[in-house]
């Protein structure tokens, strides 16, 4: 695992200001790639974030633009579960959008897996999401119109590689939803969803999952399967980044950043969820996105 300070110590470590810098220690180079596929190692930090910052404005109201995400700069090292919590509204959704490619940073530079994908062509990111980037959303999860098991499939039809069916099953089987393979997503319950986009991300194998609020719309039981599964897909050196509100689920991570109007302004190993709330509360006077 990447994190570089102590499990020991949960008390969050100030950030620099003028650094905003959340820098992990080296990890071995994990092993990813799809199933039967070519096996790729990453030396690279797995996501490496310099001076970003989105900056929306409303048309016609200049002065009322606002600053959801404020000169960050982030390196997470491959094989890495990191989670960005924060109060409502401080930016770490837009800070995920545009580190995972859905948002295009108005500044900074992002570079995943080595490749500058702020610089790639829309052609060419979406590309690069298909073949590297998995997504795991509170909902929103699915297409409709595909069974579980065609999603599960999906991101094969997307890179123009078929998975080869063994994985899709064996990766429906590993999430107990063989049952359900031929169900529509309106046909699953919530849990069943999340359980089919995790699926998904354990038979295509990115090397990367973007989570956002991947806990919030389910029971306590069921959020907890859903962690259990993103430290398992880290430990099998998949790098993932979680945003989450909720204090217990970030503290599942190898490591939590803590966000403050739109900075990076604390970073503490995971484990302790009440040093996770403290470092959230204590951001409270920095306030949302100015
Ligand atoms: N498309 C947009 N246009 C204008 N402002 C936006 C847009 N998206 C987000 N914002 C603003 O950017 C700021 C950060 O929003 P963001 O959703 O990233 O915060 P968050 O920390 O993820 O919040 P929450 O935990 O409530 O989901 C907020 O002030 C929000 O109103």
């Amino acid at each position: 695992m990447a994190a570089s300070a102590s499990r020991t110590d949960p008390e969050p470590t100030q950030l620099a200001p003028a650094a905003q810098t959340a820098a992990r220690g080296p990890a071995a180079a994990p092993l990813t790639g799809p199933p039967g596929g070519p096996t790729i190692r990453h030396e690279a930090p797995a996501i490496d974030v310099a001076a970003l910052r989105r900056v929306f404005t409303l048309p016609g109201r200049r002065r009322a633009a606002v600053t959801a995400v404020d000169d960050v700069a982030l390196h997470l090292q491959a094989g890495s579960f990191t989670a960005l919590v924060g109060a409502s509204g401080c930016g770490k959704s837009t800070l995920l959008q545009c580190i995972a490619g859905l948002d295009r940073p108005t500044s900074g530079t992002v570079r995943l897996l080595g490749t500058h994908t702020t610089a790639l062509r829309p052609r060419d990111a979406a590309r690069f999401r298909a073949d590297h980037v998995g997504f795991i959303f509170q909902d929103d999860n699915l297409v409709s119109a595909l069974s579980a098991r065609d999603n599960v499939a999906l991101p094969g039809r997307l890179r123009r590689r078929p998975l080869p069916r063994t994985a899709v099953d064996a990766a429906l089987e590993r999430l107990g939803l063989t049952g359900q393979a031929r169900h529509l997503p309106h046909e699953l319950s919530g849990g069943e969803r999340q359980r089919v986009a995790i699926a998904r991300v354990l038979a295509s194998r990115p090397a990367l999952v973007f989570a956002d609020e991947p806990t919030a719309a389910l029971d306590v039981a069921a959020g907890a399967e859903v962690l259990d599964w993103l430290v398992e897909l880290s430990a099998m050196g998949t790098t993932v980044l979680m945003v989450t509100h909720d204090a217990s689920a970030a503290a599942r991570a190898d490591e939590v950043l803590v966000m403050g109007a739109g900075r990076l302004m604390s970073e503490m190993p995971g484990g302790d969820a009440d040093a996770v709330a403290r470092a959230v509360l204590l951001t409270r006077g920095a306030g949302e996105a100015r």
